[in-house]
This record gives structure tokens, C-alpha cells and sequence, in this order.
């Protein structure tokens, strides 16, 4: 029956009617892109992301490579604002890369405009594929938030940023059984960045090849499913969710940060969504070197109360 939610809701995904052709080309950002070619983006992108941090690194107090974890990749960075302050908002930036490339060292983006503002900044490392699974790495984030709060007790909030792959591993965190660890984190909100939230479609492509995730492992990492299945309630009515995606992010990704938010929505998060004009699947995230842009205007206010 059309006009049904719930009918809407249950029919068939898709992604299940596409092609495996169609299916790549949905779930490869970079050939979406309307600027540049898809080399020249992905080269940009590494090459802003690597600007953004040797800047992040000259000219701001920071502490790096502190481990959270026994694990080599178990590392994050610290960047304080400019003016020391007691009690202050952390916002820990989650690296995209597909679960297989990136790195902390290349993606302190938002870190001069966010510390200029009086947030400090966490870019957390965690061991990618095919080194790490995807379960270890939801382990690894959420053991590095966990041990931001231990580190800095007094913190004024804890914000969760993260990008495609980074922004799943920040909506798992939703999920997260915190009784596991010793503190519970003082999760304040949360900012999905163009994210994939349903895995099963991605383990069709090449994405899977160094990830080789069974239906199982894909089922369990996926919020989109777990939150639908009511596994998650929203504790602190306060935590506020920015579901976000590129204006010229494919199809699929649009659909699926739609349907995430939606969900979140049903669920009793208290969530919005935007749609970042003129943007695609990099600059989104690169334009965070930039303090005007939409996107550091709305984390500012996310964290500061300004609505
Ligand atoms: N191989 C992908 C790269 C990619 O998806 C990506 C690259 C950098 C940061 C995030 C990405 N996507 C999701 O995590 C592509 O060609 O678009």
C-alpha cells in the first residue's frame, strides 16, 4: 500500500535492485565529485587534510600520539584552544578512509577554527583494515572516549565528529554498552558526516575486499538496523544528532543518511538534518579548515547553546 510509513518503511532496500556495477559506482565518493577528477579530488583531499595538520601541530598547544589503548594504532591527538580555560567542550574527529585508509596524522581539518573557539580537539587514530576488524575498531573508539573522560573529568561536553566510515564508528557509539567501561562518557552530541549506516549493501562491493565482513559482522556494526530494532534509547535528552550529507554525495549515501536521521527521529533522538549545499563526499569535510563555513558554524552552535 503506498502512503503507508510503515509499508514504505519494510519494502525492499533499493540497493537490492541494482546491479553490482551500479552498486560500485553508488559506494565510490570520489566518482561523484563535480570539480575535480577523481585522482585529483582523493589527492586534495589527502593534501588539505595534511596541510590542516602540520598547521594544527605549529601553532597550537597539542598533545600527540597519547596512547588510550596497548594497540600501536590505539593513538590520539590533542589539540588545546588557543586561551587555557578549566572546564571546556572536546569535539574527537573519526577519520573516513572506508575502514581501510586515513589517518589521524592527516585529518586535524577542523582543528584551527574549533580550538580558535575554545574547543579543544581529539583526532583519535584506530587500527584500519586489513589490520583491524570493524569490531575492534568500534572497541577503539569507544575506548577513546572513554578515556577522554577519565583524562579530563571536568569536561564540558564530549562531541563526536566523524566522516563516512568515521561518521558509522561515531553512530555506534549510540549503541555502546558503557557499563563495560569504568565511566560513562559525557556525550553531548554527536555530528554524522555524509556516514553509512546500513552495511549490507557496502559488503557487494570492493569496499568489503580487506574488510571481509560476513552478513553477521555487517548486521551487528550496523546502527541503522540495531536502532530499528530499538536497541538504543536515547539517555541524556540533551545529546542533539546532525546528520549531514553532501549536496553531490551519490544516491545511496543520501538515502542512507535520510533514513538514519529518520530513524534517530522515530526513536526519540533528538536529531535535524542538512544537506550541505555545493559540496561533494571531500569538500564537505575539507571545508572544515575554513571558520566560515556552514558546517563549523553549526558544530559552534550545537556546542555552545546557540539555537
Ligand atoms: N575509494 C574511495 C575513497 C573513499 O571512499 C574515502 C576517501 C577518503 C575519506 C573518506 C572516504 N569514504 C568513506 O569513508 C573513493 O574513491 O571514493
Amino acid at each position: 500500500e503506498m502512503g503507508d510509513p510503515d509499508e514504505l518503511r519494510k519494502g525492499e532496500a533499493p540497493w537490492k535492485k541494482m546491479s553490482k556495477e551500479e552498486l560500485e559506482r553508488q559506494y565510490t565518493p570520489s566518482r561523484w565529485v563535480v570539480r575535480l577528477g577523481a585522482e585529483e579530488a582523493l589527492r586534495t583531499y589527502s593534501q588539505i587534510g595534511n596541510e590542516a595538520t602540520k598547521k594544527a601541530r605549529a601553532t597550537r598547544r597539542s598533545l600527540l600520539n597519547v596512547p588510550y589503548g596497548d594497540g600501536d594504532a590505539e593513538k590520539l591527538d590533542i589539540y588545546f584552544p588557543e586561551k587555557m580555560s578549566e572546564a571546556l567542550p572536546f569535539c574527537m574527529f573519526l577519520h573516513g578512509g572506508y575502514w581501510q585508509s586515513g589517518s589521524k596524522d592527516a585529518s586535524a581539518f577542523m582543528v584551527n577554527p574549533l580550538t580558535a573557539q575554545g574547543v579543544t580537539v581529539v583526532v583519535v587514530g584506530y587500527a584500519i583494515a586489513p589490520k583491524g576488524t570493524l569490531d575492534q575498531m568500534v572497541d577503539q573508539v569507544a575506548r577513546s572516549i572513554v578515556f577522554v573522560q577519565k583524562q579530563y573529568p571536568r569536561n564540558e561536553g564530549i562531541y563526536l565528529c566523524g566522516h563516512s566510515a568515521g561518521a558509522h564508528l561515531a553512530a555506534m557509539m549510540l549503541l555502546a554498552n558503557w557499563t563495560k567501561h569504568e565511566v560513562t562518557p559525557n556525550l553531548k552530541g554527536f555530528f554524522l558526516v555524509s556516514g553509512i549506516y546500513d552495511l549490507e549493501p557496502i559488503m557487494h562491493t570492493s569496499v568489503n575486499d580487506p574488510l571481509l565482513l560476513t552478513l553477521e559482522d555487517a548486521q551487528r556494526n550496523s546502527p541503522q538496523r540495531l536502532l530499528e530494532a530499538g536497541l538504543a534509547q536515547p539517555v541524556d535528552p540533551t545529546c542533539h544528532i546532525l546528520v549531514t550529507v553532501g549536496h553531490h554525495d551519490s544516491p545511496e549515501f543520501h538515502r542512507q543518511s535520510r533514513e538514519f536521521y529518520q530513524t534517530l527521529c522515530r526513536a526519540g533522538w533528538k536529531a535535524s538534518f542538512k544537506e550541505v549545499p555545493d559540496v561533494d563526499h571531500f569538500e564537505i569535510i575539507w571545508k572544515l579548515t575554513q571558520p566560515d563555513y556552514v558546517l563549523n558554524q553549526m558544530i559552534l552552535k550545537t556546542i555552545f547553546h546557540e539555537f
